[in-house]
């Protein structure tokens, strides 16, 4: 599995972002997007996700043993600054939603509903309307959304924030685990993941983008 990114670059407006970013990531590989407020780093992730179009360049998506052929976005989970739940509906609802709208056929590594709120540490609660959660039990359960459909590339924009200690270790544990099943990690964060191995990608914004760096 790999997945690329050939000569990037993206406009906002009228200013170009960032230009000439390229990379590839195998399985079991991350990349760490940093740089500071508005380098870009967001859209960045909104081009692999196929969120946004890029002004050149491509992102393509190589995976030896599957089926058909898939686009990078059908292969990824996208976790935004938003956590994409509907505030009325319970917790089960809305993670019974999204099981539904991934699913696949021939899908042995999605995890039920319950075992995905018991993954992020709060399978009590899933019966209460998601905008009864605070805002971490809230970024939890929308974290939870990543593990009821398996897709092997995770983009994650800021996924920590608003995370206490204990929280940011469950994400980080889940992150590791997606990365030792062949998964691959993107993510944009203003604090360390706890990922040893990962590449980082230093944005800073305005097309002036830095070397990518081990
Ligand atoms: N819809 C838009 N129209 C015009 N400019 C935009 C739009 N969205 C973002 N921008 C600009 O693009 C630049 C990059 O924004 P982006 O959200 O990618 O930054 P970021 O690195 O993720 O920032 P942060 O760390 O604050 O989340 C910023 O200067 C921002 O103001």
């Amino acid at each position: 599995m790999r997945l690329t990114a050939e000569n990037l670059s993206a406009r906002r407006g009228e200013d170009l972002i960032f230009r000439d970013v390229s990379f590839a990531l195998e399985a079991g590989e991350s990349l760490v997007l940093t740089g500071r407020n508005g380098s870009g780093k967001s859209t960045l992730l909104r081009v692999i996700a196929g969120l946004l179009r890029p002004e050149s360049g491509k992102v393509t998506w190589h995976a030896p043993d599957a089926e058909e052929e898939m686009k990078a976005a059908e292969a990824s989970h996208y976790l935004g600054h938003r956590n994409a739940m509907k505030t009325e509906l319970s917790v089960t609802e809305n993670l019974s939603f999204w099981r539904d709208f991934f699913s696949r056929r021939n899908d042995n590594r999605s995890l039920s509903v319950g075992e995905a709120a018991d993954a992020v540490g709060l399978g009590g609660i899933a019966h209460l309307p998601f905008g009864y959660l605070s805002a971490g039990q809230q970024r939890r359960m929308a974290f939870a959304k990543l593990l009821v459909s398996w897709r092997p590339v995770w983009i994650l924009d800021e996924p920590t924030a608003a995370l206490d200690v204990s929280a940011e270790s469950v994400f980080t544990t889940l992150i590791k685990s997606h990365l030792k099943d062949g998964g691959i990690v993107l993510a944009a964060t203003h604090q360390p993941l706890g990922l040893e191995k990962a590449r980082e990608l230093k944005m800073t914004g305005f097309a002036g983008v830095m070397e990518e760096v081990w």
